[in-house]
């Protein structure tokens, strides 16, 4: 079997840029396997983000070990880190994140530009990445053209169109209705049920509860595995 797509051991995180120091994370073990949709609950504060962005590879601890697909992130210095992230990670933000300049289709093929893939492969793969998320006849379109519902959509495909191991989601749901964050809730599951993704959610939302397989609480900067 293979190992985890993301672990971290002993990770500590210490924010040292205001007066005082604040220690956003305290000592965090946690394994990500294939397969697994983790959501992450906790207080305001308590360390979610920073717990996602190191993960991503977006940040680096103060101490322990993160590795992804088995590879310690920190003897790798900027460049590679960029590339293992490009490669390995898919990320779904909030506000979408999506770039206005270009149509969804566009949107969805960056990634693929970012890792080199030869034209021709980048138009079937984006093709059917925006059919999986029922975008199929919208890759035309901007951003601003698109419902926020649809929008989301066009990320999660931005996330998954390189095939990477996780895709981390930051309250992915937090600026769309309740049917629309449900649905794009629903579109996760799926994906993570059918290609194997692994999928971590950080949310408040409740509505995220019914699609997790595992269920995390984080408080000051520690993490609890609710059932399991
Ligand atoms: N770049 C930063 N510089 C300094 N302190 C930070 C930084 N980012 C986060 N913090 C602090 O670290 C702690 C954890 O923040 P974090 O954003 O990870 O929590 P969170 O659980 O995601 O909160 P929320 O639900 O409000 O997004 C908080 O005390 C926060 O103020």
């Amino acid at each position: 079997m293979s190992g985890p797509v993301v672990r971290l051991q002993g990770v500590t995180k210490t924010y040292r840029n205001g007066a005082e120091p604040v220690m956003a994370l305290r000592g965090i073990d946690f394994e990500v396997r294939e397969g697994d949709f983790v959501v992450i609950h906790g207080p305001s504060g308590s360390g979610k983000s920073t717990l996602l962005h190191i993960m991503g590879c977006l940040d680096r601890p103060t101490a322990g070990r993160v590795e992804v697909q088995g590879t310690d992130v920190g003897t790798l210095g900027a460049r590679r880190l960029a590339e293992l992230r490009r490669k390995d990670i898919g990320f779904v933000f909030q506000t979408f994140n999506l770039l206005p300049v270009l149509s969804a289709f566009e949107n969805v093929e960056y990634p693929l530009l970012l890792n080199r893939w030869p034209r021709r492969e980048r138009r079937r793969r984006v093709m059917e990445v925006l059919e999986s998320v029922g975008m199929a006849g919208l890759g035309h379109r901007r951003p601003d053209q698109l419902s926020g519902g649809q929008k989301q959509r066009v990320a999660i495909a931005r996330a998954l169109v390189h095939r990477p191991g996780i895709v981390l989601a930051d309250e992915p749901t937090a600026n769309l209705d309740s049917d629309n964050g449900q649905a794009v809730l629903e579109l996760l599951s799926q994906l993570n049920r059918s290609t194997g993704v692994a999928v971590v959610v950080v949310t408040h939302d409740p509505l995220a509860n019914p699609y997790a397989r595992r269920m995390v609480r984080m408080r000051d900067g520690k993490l609890t595995e609710v059932n399991g």
